[in-house]
């Protein structure tokens, strides 16, 4: 029998009130609705409700958000049956263009702050500091696209053609998209770091006719000249009959060189017209709300990705909604979302534009030269919306930084109202540690969704309270819900976690997959086939995520992924209520660094066993004794209960992350219990695998690491 472990909801400590509740976005929104549509919605739950029981809410978002369009939607047009059963058409009879909604201000103020690591080195006294930062007005940005657009229009780009770029976080990387996108061009990226083999597992895929490339990667430090991975991929997309037709080298970010790469163009070369009539205007075409805009890459940490192909107007407005409502971003903010060109975030970044913000790009590691630099960067950009991760924040924590000490003496981070928080899950003791760390007006959101869907599923309420360690409420449109594994909702009430669900359709679910079955099988099987349709014949959306929603708060607390729930002897719970209680400088732990715990099921076993793997910080390696141990196992067993307690406790010298910075706990799950894993492109340290493979043979590494003879502790516990 499975039951589920009681969650315990005491720790939800208010954090934050709104002062000016009325003036969050999404109160704006419902007072809109209220008088268009003659309704008495109360709160955020009551437009919630709403925006989940008609569509007639889109088109609602769609005159609040001022949709650019040349032919609106018809009202009686919201939502049609589409070529895949699951996935109905949106606003089929709209026109529009996403990058002329990006594109609407056409002025003098500041679009984009774009910096590099290195532009934070202290330069010398008389130079103002971050002198080397760039700054692009609206007006310079839409000259750039169009310069890039008629780049493009001359090497024959056309509407549904694959534009693909390797690039640093970079303006040229927006121009790039934003000209693609102009022209109805399909834009894809990854980030200069991934390997020959991830680009080309990627981009072999989605068979680019174009193809950019940075000539650097630059991290920590280094500036690496990445230009012989460039002709290999060039060499390999092309000569190898994979549909590329041109590549194009970009200028060295750092000295401003041209760089050469055989059988590649210069950007140069590329962006120079041979006649004024080949130079040509900045143009939008109009197409369906359903046009494949961008294509996004599963995570997968084995096989090759799945190349997930976004609609233009579903990423536009759900991304947009998130941004607007959820982060209320307007036209005076400044957002700063850091992220590599590889994860989701960075599109979705973009929308900041799409709300008239200025948005910040950052290049680098956060922690280059010194992560006092970047904060002190962060507070002269005059960021006012701060998009990090639980993982750059445990960091800081780690690394005992003050960031309120650190920046502009007077008045530390004037700006900034809201730290936007995603990519894994936000403890509550790191949600309060930067509540205090960063001052106490801030707004910490906490939201989750996804590459898949372009948008987040649970978010930020500017309107409401905000609990330690919860996701304020279902996002706007999204019809959340959480199911037991049979299939049934589960009432908040009972504090049982549970799936969640998403049992509504919305216009950023992806269109398809590429290189599907003619059936679109994979795509299916990924989000719809785990549960039955619900009473209404509508597909139920399962995301993978392992959640509870308080009932006090209307809050979620995400507990881990799905796929990875820990189920020893019967008791189901997540990895996140293992690792709050071992975060850190709680409860005495100071000298672990980081904690992975997964759960090992061997052949022939019918129970599943916890392992808690554990990296030390500087000065405590090798230093995972008896009683630390203890004090792991007890702290759990108080936490929770004996039942959570893990069964073997190791030091490990790597904990497997991908390159967008989330835990991988479901390869190590695998490889534990026996399955070989080949790492993919997308692990950022692959060689984190293999050390985990010894712990197949769990009763050796008990004797040889906890000094437990299991065999012989077996025998005196049947003997009991
Ligand atoms: C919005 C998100 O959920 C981003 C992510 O974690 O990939």
């Amino acid at each position: 029998m499975t039951s589920s472990a009681a969650y315990n909801f005491n720790d939800s400590k208010l954090l934050w009130t709104p002062s000016h509740p009325g003036h969050a976005t999404c109160e704006r929104l419902r007072r809109e609705i209220n008088m268009k549509r003659g309704l008495k919605l109360k709160d955020y739950n009551g437009l919630h409700a709403y925006s989940v029981s008609t569509y007639t809410f889109w088109l609602d978002l769609w005159d609040f958000m001022g949709i650019i369009a040349s032919v609106p939607p018809r009202p009686d047009q919201i939502i049609v049956p589409g070529a895949i059963p699951e996935r109905p058409s949106w606003f089929p009879s709209a026109r529009l263009n996403y990058a002329e909604n990006l594109l609407w201000r056409d002025d003098s103020a500041i679009a984009i702050t774009a910096a590099y690591e290195y532009d934070l080195i202290p330069t010398r006294a008389d130079k103002a500091q971050f002198s080397g930062v760039k700054q692009y007005t609206f007006h310079e940005l839409r000259e750039l696209v169009r310069i890039m657009a008629a780049g493009m229009k001359r090497a024959g780009v056309r509407v549904g053609d694959r534009v693909a770029a390797i690039i640093t976080n970079s303006v040229t990387g927006i121009v790039i998209a934003l000209a693609a996108a102009s022209i109805g061009a399909i834009f894809s990226s990854t980030a200069t770091d991934m390997g020959t083999s991830g680009i080309l597992d990627r981009y072999r895929q989605i068979r680019p006719k174009i193809l950019f490339a940075s000539s650097e990667a630059v991290y920590a430090g280094k500036t690496i000249n990445i230009t012989g991975k460039i002709a290999d991929i060039e060499s390999d997309l092309r000569v190898g009959g994979h549909g590329l037709e041109k590549a194009v080298v970009l200028r060295s970010e750092k000295t401003g060189d041209l760089m050469h790469v055989p059988n590649c163009s210069t950007i140069d070369a590329f962006l120079t017209p041979t006649s004024a009539a080949e130079d040509y205007p900045l143009t939008f075409e109009q197409l369906p709300f359903d046009h494949p805009l961008y294509i996004l890459y599963s995570s997968g940490t084995s096989g090759p990705p799945k190349c997930i192909v976004h609609a233009a107007g579903g990423a536009l407005m759900n991304s947009k909604k998130d941004c607007n409502i959820a982060f209320g971003i307007s036209p005076t903010d400044v957002y700063f979302q850091y992220t590599t060109t590889a994860w989701m975030m960075w599109p979705f970044m973009l929308s900041g534009l799409a709300c008239g913000a200025r948005i910040v790009l950052y290049e680098g590691s956060p922690f280059y030269p010194d992560v006092r630099e970047y904060l002190k960067f962060i507070d002269w950009a005059g960021v006012t919306v701060l998009g990090t991760s639980p993982r750059f924040l445990s960091e800081l924590q780690a690394r005992n930084v003050d960031p309120l000490s650190i920046a502009s003496p007077s008045v530390p981070f004037t700006g900034l109202r809201e730290i936007t928080v995603t990519g894994s899950v936000l403890t509550a003791q790191l949600m309060t540690w930067t509540h205090n760390a960063f001052g106490r007006n801030l707004h910490i959101g906490s939201s989750s969704g996804g590459t898949d869907v372009f948008c987040a599923f649970v978010t930020s309420v500017q309107s409401f309270p905000l609990y330690a360690g919860e996701l304020q409420g279902p996002a706007l449109g999204m019809a959340v819900s959480v199911y037991s594994p049979s299939g049934q909702p589960i009432s908040d009430s009972s504090c049982t976690p549970g799936e969640l669900v998403i049992t509504r359709p919305h216009p950023s679910v992806p269109l398809y997959f590429l290189n599907d079955t003619p059936t679109h099988e994979k795509f299916v099987s990924a989000y719809f086939r785990s549960f039955p349709p619900g009473h209404d014949g509508v597909p139920v959306w399962r995301h993978g995520d392992f959640v509870i929603r308080n009932p006090a708060t209307g809050g979620f607390v995400f507990l881990g992924r799905s796929d990875g729930v820990l189920n020893p002897s019967g008791v189901r719970f997540g990895s996140a209520e293992i690792y709050k209680l071992v975060d850190g400088d709680l409860a005495g732990l100071e000298a672990v660094k980081d904690v992975l715990c997964v759960g090992q099921r061997r052949k022939g076993e019918d129970d599943e066993r916890v392992l808690l793997f554990l990296t030390m910080k500087e000065g405590y390696e090798g230093k995972l004794g008896k009683e630390l141990r203890q004090r792991i196992r007890s702290v759990i067993r108080e936490g929770l209960s004996r039942r959570h307690e893990p069964a073997g406790i190791f030091e490990v010298d790597d904990i497997p992350y991908t390159v967008n910075g989330k835990k991988i706990e479901i390869a190590v799950k695998q490889i534990v219990s026996g399955i070989d894993v080949v790492p993919s492109g997308t692990v950022s340290n692959p060689g984190s695998f293999k050390l985990y493979y010894k712990y197949r043979d769990f009763e050796k590494m008990m004797k040889e690491e906890e000094g437990v003879d299991m065999g012989r502790a077996r025998k005196a516990k049947a003997k009991l």
